[in-house]
């Protein structure tokens, strides 16, 4: 046995977390593509059940209230919030992230106030944000720049109205300093809009802490909320009154059920509410976010075996895998590593293939990138060294 297999073993010992993997349905698959869809939690099935058979099955309209289905959106955001850093009330739960990016960016810009017409937009963004920011550019009279995110503090100016930014780069998984540009979005007087998909479950963010104005984030990838499971809209606490929604439906109304033809936003989160949340989806990221309350998971504790796993990993290809047939492109300093690693790889749409078919689940970004996830709430270190070997042997 190698020296790396007897490490795997001793860390995997040391794991406080280790016992948290029985909360998710596993095989012998290296599953490491929670950064796209998250495993299944245990508890989803027998709730979904629950939800369909009894709750629409035999109360129908009644769940609303008497199953508490109306005021979903916000209970489950306030299950969110703490692992972002935000206070109660803060968060709404629904809709798509690409929805989200369009509600806080149009949002941001009318809170940013006349005068202003540039957006910012981090140029390595995934591409929804990019879309959605051009089409919210248009219809707010705004010209869109895309920039670095490094290089945004140079490119902020008096005519900067809101700066979208990803947390964590969906290709690189290198982590950006979101405390840094949004002290610097807020001095020069613009909106932030963060986008927390690749981050949220995986490591801190501290969205009230560092004075974040607006935040986006997925539920499906380190919160483990299921396929197309409703993303999440935060707004910071001083603007919530101020928040101008561009898709104002019935849901954010402040009297929803007064069936009025005038419209008038509700108070606090609900105002980022649209139309009829996705109840099944909804319930069954409620059931997914019940992993958090146990007492041995924490934040704080699943960032730092994330670092560990991919510290791990990357010593087990540079020893496993031949010099130069692939190429870290995810950043070796912790301050700048989220929560996967992507290795650069001549044929890495093949490659990833084989590795699939060899059970190991990672997945290939055009044009040259192999994507490892890692979700320390299910992984193991032994796993993460049979990547690694496997890996090799595909390359061979
Ligand atoms: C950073 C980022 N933003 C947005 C999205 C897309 O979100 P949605 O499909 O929920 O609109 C993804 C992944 O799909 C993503 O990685
Ligand atoms: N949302 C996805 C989907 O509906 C199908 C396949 C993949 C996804 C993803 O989440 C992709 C992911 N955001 C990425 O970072 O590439």
């Amino acid at each position: 046995m190698s020296d790396l297999y007897e490490r795997a073993r001793e860390l995997d010992g040391a794991d406080r977390l280790a016992a948290v993997r029985d909360d998710f349905v596993l095989d012998d698959v290296v599953y490491l593509d929670g950064n796209s869809l998250g495993a299944l939690p245990v508890n989803v099935p027998g709730r979904l059940d629950d939800v369909v058979r009894r709750e629409w099955g035999q109360l129908r309209i009644r769940s609303w209230s008497e199953s508490g289905w109306w005021t979903a959106p916000e209970r489950i955001g306030d299950l969110i919030a703490p692992l972002v850093g935000a206070a109660p009330g803060r968060i709404v739960v629904g809709d798509s992230t690409s929805v989200n990016v369009f509600k806080a960016l149009v949002g941001a810009v009318r809170l940013a106030g006349d005068g202003r017409d540039e957006i910012l937009v981090d140029a390595a963004t995934f591409p929804t944000d990019g879309y959605i920011a051009a089409s919210a550019a248009r219809m707010t009279g705004c010209t869109v720049r895309a920039v670095a995110p490094g290089d945004v503090p140079e490119a902020l100016d008096s005519r900067t109205a809101a700066v979208l930014l990803n947390h964590v780069d969906y290709r690189t998984g290198r982590l950006h300093d979101l405390p840094g540009l949004t002290a610097a979005v807020r001095a020069a007087g613009a909106v932030s809009v963060w986008d927390l998909c690749h981050s949220a479950g995986a490591l801190p963010v501290g969205l009230d802490e560092h004075g974040v104005d607006l935040a986006v984030g997925c539920t499906y990838k380190f919160l483990n909320g299921g396929p197309g499971s409703p993303a999440y809209l935060y707004v910071r606490g001083k603007h919530q009154a101020a928040f101008d929604s561009p898709l104002p439906g019935w849901n954010s109304h402040a009297e929803p059920f007064g069936m009025r033809p005038e419209y008038e936003a509700a108070d606090g989160a609900p105002r980022g509410r649209v139309g009829t949340p996705d109840i099944l989806s909804m319930l069954a990221l409620e059931a997914a976010l019940e992993v958090w309350s146990r007492p041995d998971v924490s934040v704080a504790a699943v960032r730092a075996k994330s670092l560990a796993l991919t510290d791990f990993f990357l010593e087990c290809v540079e020893a496993y895998v031949p010099a130069g047939r692939v190429e870290p492109v995810t950043p070796a300093a912790h301050a700048e590593r989220g929560s996967q690693v992507a290795l650069r790889c001549e044929d890495a749409g093949a490659v990833m293939d084989r590795l699939i078919g060899a059970g190991v689940v990672g997945d290939f970004r055009a044009p040259d990138v192999l994507r490892f996830g890692f979700t320390p709430l299910y992984l193991g270190f032994a796993e993460v060294e049979r990547a690694a070997k496997v890996l090799a042997e595909t390359l061979g």
